[in-house]
């Protein structure tokens, strides 16, 4: 028997996984939005199974995944806390919402796991971190729902106090990756190169880098000194990165992020 899926909220998050997932035939997608425009393309894309309500959507699934905005989830998880049962298992990817939160709201009604994912999901290249701490989680649900995020990408299993550093590293990380590949397109554009391929450069420089840094297995200073001749031209661009202290910017960026995270969770 398939199991049933159902995504409360299938935006940006929720839609990425609906399409990671939709060449899965073990599954049944289930989704629920107030916005139809979303849910109808899934619908013809990929199958899902639209639902009319949160509390519909929890009784006809067994792994119901919460992915509104961080502020609607107490709602939501108070209005499907009677359609839950032991059987089930609410799986929630909103950012900084604690478990211990998502139990009380839902009434205790089932299993609850945290998870943090991060947008390249959509493409099976996520990385996500996975909290399996709730002592009511069979190792059959834990199994299948380690099963589900490993399908989208590459997953760690941490501990809740690991939450922040991680959201605020991986989870908001793409956007990070894309700010930086932004500011190298223009600096492309700046220096007399067309737009369109100053873009394909870069794309394929961000993704040959990352390649290489996977294949060469040494230290990532390693790799950037193969780039750095003495008196060279990449030693004069890294020292304009340094007199602005770039990296110092990168360190308060992530742990911004941080404080927002544990800001949500009500810390
Ligand atoms: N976008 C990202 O990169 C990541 C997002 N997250 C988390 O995922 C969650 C969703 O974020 P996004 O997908 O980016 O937001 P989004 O705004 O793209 O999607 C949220 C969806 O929830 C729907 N919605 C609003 N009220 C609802 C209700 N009562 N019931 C069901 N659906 C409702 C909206 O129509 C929308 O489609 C957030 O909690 C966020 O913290 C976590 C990691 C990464
Ligand atoms: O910006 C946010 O709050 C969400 C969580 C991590 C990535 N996007």
């Amino acid at each position: 028997m398939k199991a049933r899926l159902g995504l409360i909220g299938t935006g940006n998050m929720g839609g990425a996984m609906v399409q990671g997932l939709a060449h899965r035939q073990d599954l049944e997608l289930h989704g629920y939005d107030p916005d139809k425009s979303c849910l109808e393309r899934l619908g013809r894309e990929c199958g899902l199974k639209q639902q009319p309500g949160p509390a519909e959507l929890a009784r006809d699934c067994d792994y119901v995944v919460l992915a509104v905005k961080p502020g609607l989830a107490p709602a939501v998880a108070a209005e499907i806390s009677s359609s839950l049962d032991r059987s089930k298992c609410l799986i929630s990817v909103a950012a900084g919402v604690k478990t211990g939160d998502l139990a009380f709201w839902s009434n205790k009604a089932c299993p609850v796991v945290r998870v943090m994912p991060n947008t390249p999901a959509l493409v099976g290249r996520g990385v996500f971190a996975l909290c399996l701490e709730d002592d009511t989680l069979s190792p059959e649900q834990a199994g299948f729902i380690q099963g589900l995020f490993q399908d989208l990408g590459q997953v760690h299993v941490l501990p809740e106090k690991s939450f922040d550093a991680f959201t605020a590293l991986i989870g908001s990380g793409p956007a990070y990756v894309y700010y930086f590949m932004e500011s190298m397109v223009d600096a492309g554009v700046y220096m007399g190169l067309g737009r369109a391929q100053a873009t394909e450069m870069v794309l394929e420089l961000f993704a040959g880098s990352a390649h290489m840094a996977h294949k060469e297995k040494c230290h990532i200073t390693q790799l950037k000194e193969m780039v750095t001749s003495p008196g060279g031209t990449t030693t004069a661009g890294l020292g304009a990165l340094e007199k602005r202290a770039v990296k110092a910017a990168v360190l308060k960026a992530v742990q911004e992020a941080a404080r927002r995270s544990r800001e949500l969770g009500g810390k």
